[in-house]
């Protein structure tokens, strides 16, 4: 039986990878297409990360989840949970594969009919676990989630964000090792997404879990995943840290979610406004921390003559480091301006806006 440790580290086996994974769905009809769900995916998750994973509707992230939990097998490829290939396993092994995985989901799936109590104790029911084990686990998980007020209460008269708890409890209930969550705060408010952003933290930084998140949320995934994959079309189209991403996102499909909460220089119509004010040089500085701050270049330009006003843009915090894009306005004699440009641009990127430039 391998220890902990050996799982940790930079070599250590990923929990969950897929390899070279295709899933494709035959034709609606005759004269229709195959839809190719997910197309040739390599996807690596390591023991204790959350990943969040990203994309439009129809990108292929519910298939590549239900491949994880093996409720469906790929067409071609390989997927492996814990070193286990799920596609090869026997119904039997399956079930011990997925007692490993939890679940939740955007509309909750919670038994209407049952108490709080209920939903919980149903995956130990349904693993075997004895009744006489059921009542201090149970009362352990709700105290985890914050509810153990509520045990006895109905789902139906629980609000949105406690419905979710006992989601994630009943997703706890069992010890798994690993927690798929489809859209867990898509259905919630901002308070309670927040106050679920925190409970689902806790699962992976005291519990250990891993988690695998499929969010359209960039707001989600900036608050919780350690790396985040960018899915188009059945793609993972880019992967990498969290922070790297929105910092620096590389494909168009990323850039347009980063842009949801952080834009590189000001949108259109702001910028048609500006340029009425100040038809001269304008520079976006794009920042990161382990480079220079805006300090610096406040003092570049202030050194070398240059007047500059600070037109657009904001600095960003992404699990404990910032970046940003600032965008000024420049005014000055041209050699001072382009000198002290020169020297901004050792230390931050500098995206120049020309005067006719449409964005
Ligand atoms: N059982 C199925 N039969 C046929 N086509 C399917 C099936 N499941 C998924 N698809 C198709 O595969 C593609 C990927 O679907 P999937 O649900 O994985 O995307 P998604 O990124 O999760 O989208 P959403 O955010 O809308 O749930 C879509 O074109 C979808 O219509």
């Amino acid at each position: 039986m391998p220890t902990t440790s050996t799982r940790t580290g930079p070599t250590a086996e990923p929990l969950i990878r897929l390899s070279d994974v295709s899933r494709t769905f035959p034709a609606a009809s005759r004269r229709g297409t195959p839809v190719h769900a997910l197309d040739h995916v390599d996807l690596d998750v390591a023991q204790g990360e959350v990943l969040g994973v990203v994309g439009y509707s129809g990108a292929g992230k519910s298939t590549l989840l239900r491949l994880v939990n093996a409720l469906d097998r790929p067409t071609s490829g390989s997927v492996s949970v814990a070193g286990r290939e799920v596609s090869a396993l026997s119904e039997r092994d399956l079930r011990e594969v997925r007692r490993d995985i939890g679940m939740i989901f955007q509309q909750f799936n919670l038994f209407t009919s049952r108490t709080v109590w209920g939903n919980i104790a149903y995956p130990l029911q349904v693993a075997g676990v004895p009744k006489d084990q059921h009542r201090a686990r149970i009362s352990e998980l709700l105290h985890f989630v914050g509810l153990a007020d509520k045990a006895h209460t109905h789902v139906e008269q629980l609000s949105g964000g406690q419905k979710q708890r006992v989601g994630i409890a009943r997703a706890l209930a069992t010890s798994p090792r690993i927690l798929l969550a489809d859209e867990p705060t898509s259905a919630l408010d901002p308070q309670t997404t927040s106050e679920v952003l925190a409970l689902l933290r806790r699962v992976n930084e005291e519990l250990g879990l891993t988690v695998v998140l499929i969010t359209h949320e960039m707001e989600v995934v900036r608050s919780l995943a350690h790396r985040v994959a960018v899915m188009e079309a059945g793609r993972v189209v880019e992967i990498g840290d969290t922070y790297d991403v929105f910092a620096d996102p590389q494909h168009p499909a990323t850039q347009r979610f980063v842009s949801t909460l952080v834009e590189k220089g000001p949108p259109p119509r702001a910028l048609e406004r500006l340029r009425e004010r100040h038809p001269g040089r304008m520079v976006t500085l794009s920042f990161r921390d382990e480079h220079a701050s805006p300090a610096d270049v406040f003092a570049a330009f202030i050194e070398r003559g240059v007047a500059f006003e600070l037109v657009h843009g904001g600095v960003e915090d992404v699990r404990g480091r910032t970046f940003g894009h600032l965008t000024f306005t420049l005014t000055g004699d041209d050699a001072a301006v382009a000198a002290a440009l020169a020297h901004v641009a050792t230390l931050a990127e500098v995206t120049e806006t020309h005067p006719t430039e449409a964005r």
